[in-house]
């Protein structure tokens, strides 16, 4: 066991201060509870606030004075307001399981620790879980920066009752992890589509001529990964650490900013943060100009869009094509601006569904 080299009087001293300013840390954190629930009581409701959320982690992290980077003070107080949140109202979250995918932890990141979570076998099912009402939030990918859309999510969003009221932002670093095998004696590397697509070149270069197999997620390939002899899974660091996984090769996909937007579902959107964003889902019947006019509001009313998504309508392939339009813009439905873009865009449109309005992601902004 380690032991201090020569624990000497300022060594000890500082310890000591230390001491103390826990004591004081958690005194404040009670402090801060004990308001939060007096909060709860007032509130009518639902008591969870995303949008309050998302203003308490933005401005601490711009008064952060150091040292500890903003990064680390948001996953501070995450934690801090997860904890007073549960006290008031104990949430379950489903998402994209099994354990160890970056849905969860997508969901970890935006919910912190306290929640129940509850892992889904497909994206349907967390909608379900969410309509339900056997969850009170849910978490589903909806685009990768290498990969593109998540094309499930996007239908589900068509139908669904349920509302977004939260977006989040995760680097995705992928990691080949094996029982024990080494790099030289893998037969099989298993995991989502997706990350197989996310780490071609680096199979490519490391693993030539190795078969890879697309499982229903990256979880279930680090699953298969701890039954099988001589099989790897590519998955994150979660994973590895769910099936008991070693990492032969970390941060393997081939952009390194590589990042999935996740969505957060559940039955009301956010209030305005100062740093939202709208979404919004349209159809255009398939005539000249019909896009660039339904566009024109937005432009008008200088509101920025930054998704842009169309996907084919079911049903209309072989007569005339329909399409339908995923539209992400800045600000929130509230605002003047976004408000009269939106009524103008509805006066025009086949049909409009707001889904949400909601905090930009805290790790972004
Ligand atoms: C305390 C409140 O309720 C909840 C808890 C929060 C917190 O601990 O800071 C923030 C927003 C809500 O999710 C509040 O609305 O301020």
């Amino acid at each position: 066991m380690a032991t201090d080299p020569s624990p000497n009087d300022e060594l000890l001293k500082l310890r000591d201060a230390i001491d103390a300013i826990d004591t004081q840390v958690l005194q404040l954190i009670s402090e801060r509870a004990r308001h939060a629930h007096r909060i709860g009581e007032i509130k009518q409701g639902n008591i969870y606030r995303p949008e309050r959320e998302a203003q308490v982690l933005r401005r601490l992290a711009d008064d952060n004075p150091g040292p500890l980077p903003p990064q680390a003070v948001k996953t501070v107080f995450r934690e801090i307001m997860s904890a007073c949140l549960a006290l008031e109202q104990p949430l379950t979250v489903a998402f994209l399981g099994p354990v160890g995918t970056f849905s969860e932890s997508a969901a970890r990141r935006h919910f912190g620790a306290a929640p129940t979570f509850q892992p889904m076998a497909t994206i349907d099912d967390v909608f379900r879980a969410v309509e339900s009402g056997n969850a009170s939030y849910g978490v589903v990918p909806v685009e990768n920066s290498t990969e593109g859309a998540v094309g499930r999510t996007l239908d589900m969003l068509l139908s669904t009752t349920q509302m977004l009221c939260g977006e989040v932002m995760l680097r995705v670093e992928q990691n080949l992890m094996t029982r024990d095998t080494p790099l030289n004696e893998i037969r099989c590397v298993y995991s989502h589509a997706q990350s197989l697509a996310q780490c071609h070149e680096w199979l490519n270069r490391n693993l030539p001529g190795v078969p890879v197999v697309a499982v229903a997620s990256n979880a279930e390939a680090a699953i298969r990964a701890s039954e099988e002899e001589r099989a790897a899974a590519i998955a994150g660091q979660a994973a590895a650490d769910a099936y008991g996984l070693k990492i032969l090769a970390a941060n393997i996909e081939d952009d390194p900013a590589n990042t999935t937007r996740f969505l957060v579902l559940g039955e009301h959107d956010a209030g305005p943060s100062g740093r939202d964003k709208t979404s919004i889902i349209f159809t255009v019947q398939n005539k000249a100009g019909a896009v660039v006019s339904l566009l024109q509001p937005l432009a008008e009313e200088g509101v920025s869009m930054t998704k842009l998504q169309s996907r084919p309508v079911r049903g209309f392939g072989s007569g005339g094509w329909q399409y339908v339009f995923y539209v992400d813009v800045e600000g929130h439905q509230h605002d003047p601006a976004v408000a009269r873009a939106l009524s103008r865009i509805r006066a025009e449109a086949g049909s409009l569904k707001v889904l949400g309005s909601y905090p930009v992601s805290v790790n972004n902004s």
